[in-house]
């Protein structure tokens, strides 16, 4: 495979977080307009964004975050990083995205839930506009927050169902707070028809995404713990539950420490459904087109799994079966003529 071609090719992306790719640049320009001085700038700064190598646990990638938080407290800001977010993937063809973030993250100088969640909505409209990428907004509610805070973003989701928010996720830290702590919220989300999709079995348990599938759970970020447990690799299969893999992620994360433990062959050649994402574009140093460069050096993946990942995706989005077919369409048409 050549970076050029896969560049170029349609590609589609449901895992992807807004606020874990702002480009130093933006934020740059962000800290300007607010009078909010950075820490560092230029490469400094982007190096302070990108997850370290010696990271050792998902908890100190996501403290990657808390740099770039103080600059999204502003509509102007969410609606700026989104756009932008369009015009970063515009230029590796991505033809679909789902954009999740955390609305209750964003609340700390006085935003409403609705004011964020429109003013993300309003930037990936001016992005579609400006570079045609298609594109949904799934909400996050997070692990350490409180019940009341993430049902509110059930309620925000509801409201903006089908109004540019196609799901609901569950982001944070997985370790500490299991999957089943939160059945009562999941539950509520799925009764009201909204999509999900949960990250589970990023630290090591295999439980959290048996309990999520029971929950209702269509599709698992990452998932590599699915490894662990055939009877829960099983379940994924019967269910056609779709694992969002980011393998960038996967390592910096320690979700597996050596490429011999990474699982894509084994999930791939098992029957289980996988797709390819970059999880965070700024934090994890990545893009789409790295992603599949990277499984192309480590198995040797060709054009065609490259394409049958990307049909996987579309099989999975949160997105009408109108929408699918002319997307799956695309799809075969572009890749038709590779080998
Ligand atoms: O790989 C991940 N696992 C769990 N949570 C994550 C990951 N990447 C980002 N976030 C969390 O999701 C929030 C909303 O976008 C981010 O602020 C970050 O805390
Ligand atoms: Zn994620």
């Amino acid at each position: 495979m050549k970076r050029d071609i896969v560049q170029h090719l349609p590609k589609i992306e449901l895992h992807c977080h807004l606020d874990g790719s702002v480009r130093p640049h933006i934020l740059e320009q962000l800290a300007q307009i607010q009078n909010r001085p950075l820490s560092a700038t230029g490469p400094e700064l982007a190096a302070k964004l990108i997850a370290p190598e010696e990271c050792q646990s998902l908890l100190e990638y996501l403290e990657r975050f808390d740099i770039v938080l103080p600059y999204l407290q502003e509509a102007s800001a969410l609606e700026l990083i989104a756009y932008d977010l369009i015009a970063q993937v515009a230029a590796e063809n991505v033809t679909y995205i789902e954009v999740r973030f955390a609305p209750m993250l964003f609340v700390k100088e006085g935003l409403t839930i609705t004011e964020i969640v429109a003013a993300v909505l309003a930037g990936l409209k001016r992005g579609e506009v400006a570079f045609g990428v298609k594109s949904n907004a799934l909400l996050c509610a997070m692990r350490h927050h409180s019940h009341q805070r993430n049902q509110e973003v059930i309620e925000s989701a509801k409201e903006y169902l089908g109004r540019g928010v196609a799901g609901f996720d569950l982001a944070g830290d997985e370790a500490n707070y299991p999957t089943a702590d939160f059945s009562e919220l999941i539950s509520l989300g799925v009764t009201q028809q909204i999509p999900v999709t949960l990250h589970a079995g990023e630290c090591g348990c295999p439980q959290n995404v048996a309990e999520s599938i029971r929950l209702g759970a269509t599709r698992i970020g990452h998932g590599i713990a699915i490894q662990k447990d055939p009877a829960v690799l099983q379940t994924c299969i019967e269910n056609q539950t779709l694992v969002e893999m980011c393998p960038t992620s996967n390592f910096q994360t320690k979700a597996v420490l050596e490429l011999a433990d990474y699982p894509f062959k084994h999930f791939l050649e098992a029957g289980l459904k996988i797709c390819i994402n970059t999880d965070n574009r700024t934090v994890s140093n990545t893009t789409l087109t790295d992603e599949y460069l990277k499984l192309h050096q480590w198995y040797g993946i060709d054009y065609r799994c490259m394409e049958t990942l990307n049909h996987n995706a579309v099989d999975g989005a949160f997105i009408s079966d109108q929408v699918k077919e002319a997307l799956h369409a695309q799809l075969t048409a572009e890749y038709a003529h590779l080998s």
